[in-house]
C-alpha cells in the first residue's frame, strides 16, 4: 500500500487516554491456522507489560500486527487514542513505536556510531540538494547529526565502541545498540522481542537494570515478549499469556505464577493438578 493510499488514522471513540495501548479482539489468520485469535489487553501509559506463551502461542504475530508489519484479519490496534490498525510500519514508527527482534537486527558491517546515526537520519534537516552539494547546511547538520548519536551511545554505555564494527560487538553489547537505535527514533512505546535471549544470568540481570533505566530515562511505556521466566516476573507489572492464539491470563507476576491454565500451557495436561497435589502434601 502506498503512502497516499494509506487510511487516515481515526480517533478511537472509546479509547481511554490513560492507556498507551489497546489491543481490541485481534485475530491474525494464516490460510488454515488461526495464529492469534481475539488477543485483548490495555497497557496503561508508563507500564512494563509482558506477554508469554509457550512457542508457537501467537505473541510475534500480536508484536508483527502492532507495529503494522501483518495486517490483522480482524480487531483493533488503538495507540494513544489513535486506530493504527493496518497502517505501514514506517507510519506507526514515526507515530511513536518502535521495537526490537528476536534475532537481533543491525547493520552489521556498519560502525555503532553509524548504526545510531542512521537511526536519526531522517530527523537530520538536510535536504536531498544540500546532501548531493555537500553545502555548509549540510555540513553543520551532520556534524550535530554525529554529536547527538555520540551522546545518544554515551547512556547507553557503548562511548567507547564508537568505531567498532557492529558484528564484533559481544552479544549483550549488541542487544543494548539494538535497543538504542530503536530509542533513536524517540519513541513513547517500545516492543522489545526476547531481549535476553541467548544471554547468561548476569547479562540478564543488567538487561533488567537498563530496561527499568530507559523506562525511567526516556519515558516510556514497554511491551516485552520473553521466555526467561525471571526476567518477566521480575520486571513485569502486568503480564499476559499466550497459548494457541488465545489469551489464557492476564495478572500480576503472582497471580499468573499461581493460575492452573498457565501451569498446564507450559507443563502440559495434569499438570496443575499435580502441583496442586504436591502443595498439598508438603502442606
Ligand atoms: N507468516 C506466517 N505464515 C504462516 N504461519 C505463520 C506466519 N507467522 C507465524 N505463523 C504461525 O503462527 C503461529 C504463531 O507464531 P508466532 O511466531 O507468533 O509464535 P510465538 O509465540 O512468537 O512463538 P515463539 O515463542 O516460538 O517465537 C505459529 O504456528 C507460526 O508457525
Amino acid at each position: 500500500m502506498s503512502a497516499a493510499n494509506q487510511p487516515t488514522p481515526k480517533a478511537a471513540e472509546t479509547a481511554a487516554p490513560e492507556n498507551t495501548l489497546e489491543i481490541r479482539k485481534l485475530s491474525k489468520v494464516f490460510g488454515g491456522l488461526r495464529a492469534v485469535n481475539n488477543m485483548e489487553f490495555s497497557i496503561p501509559k508508563g507500564a512494563l507489560f509482558g506477554l508469554i506463551g509457550p512457542n508457537g502461542a501467537g505473541k510475534t504475530t500480536v508484536f508483527n500486527m502492532i507495529t503494522g508489519v501483518y495486517e490483522p484479519t480482524s480487531g483493533d490496534v488503538i495507540f494513544n487514542g489513535t486506530n493504527i490498525t493496518g497502517l505501514e510500519p514506517h507510519l506507526i514508527n514515526q507515530m511513536g513505536i518502535a521495537r526490537t527482534f528476536q534475532n537481533i537486527r543491525l547493520f552489521q558491517s556498519l560502525s555503532v556510531l553509524d548504526n545510531v546515526r542512521i537511526a536519526y537520519h531522517p530527523h537530520a534537516g538536510y535536504s536531498m540538494s544540500d546532501s548531493i552539494f555537500h553545502n555548509h547546511k549540510y555540513e553543520v547538520k551532520e556534524k550535530e547529526l554525529t554529536e547527538r548519536a555520540v551522546e545518544f551511545l554515551s547512556v547507553f554505555n557503548l562511548q567507547d565502541r564508537l568505531r567498532e564494527t557492529a558484528k564484533n560487538l559481544p552479544y549483550g553489547e549488541q542487544r543494548r545498540l539494538e535497543i538504542a537505535r530503536a530509542l533513536a527514533a524517540n519513541p513513547s512505546l517500545l516492543l522489545l522481542d526476547e531481549p535476553a535471549a541467548g544471554m547468561n544470568p548476569n547479562e540478564s540481570v543488567a538487561l533488567m537494570d537498563l530496561i527499568h533505566f530507559i523506562r525511567e530515562r526516556f519515558n516510556l511505556t514497554i511491551l516485552l515478549i520473553e521466555h526467561q521466566m525471571r526476567v518477566v516476573m521480575g520486571i513485569c507489572e502486568t503480564i499476559a499469556v499466550m497459548d494457541f492464539g488465545e489469551r489464557i491470563a492476564l495478572g500480576t507476576p503472582q497471580e499468573i505464577q499461581n493460575d492452573q491454565r498457565v501451569i498446564e500451557a507450559y507443563l502440559g495436561p495434569g499438570s496443575a493438578a499435580l502441583s496442586e497435589k504436591f502443595k498439598r502434601k508438603k502442606n
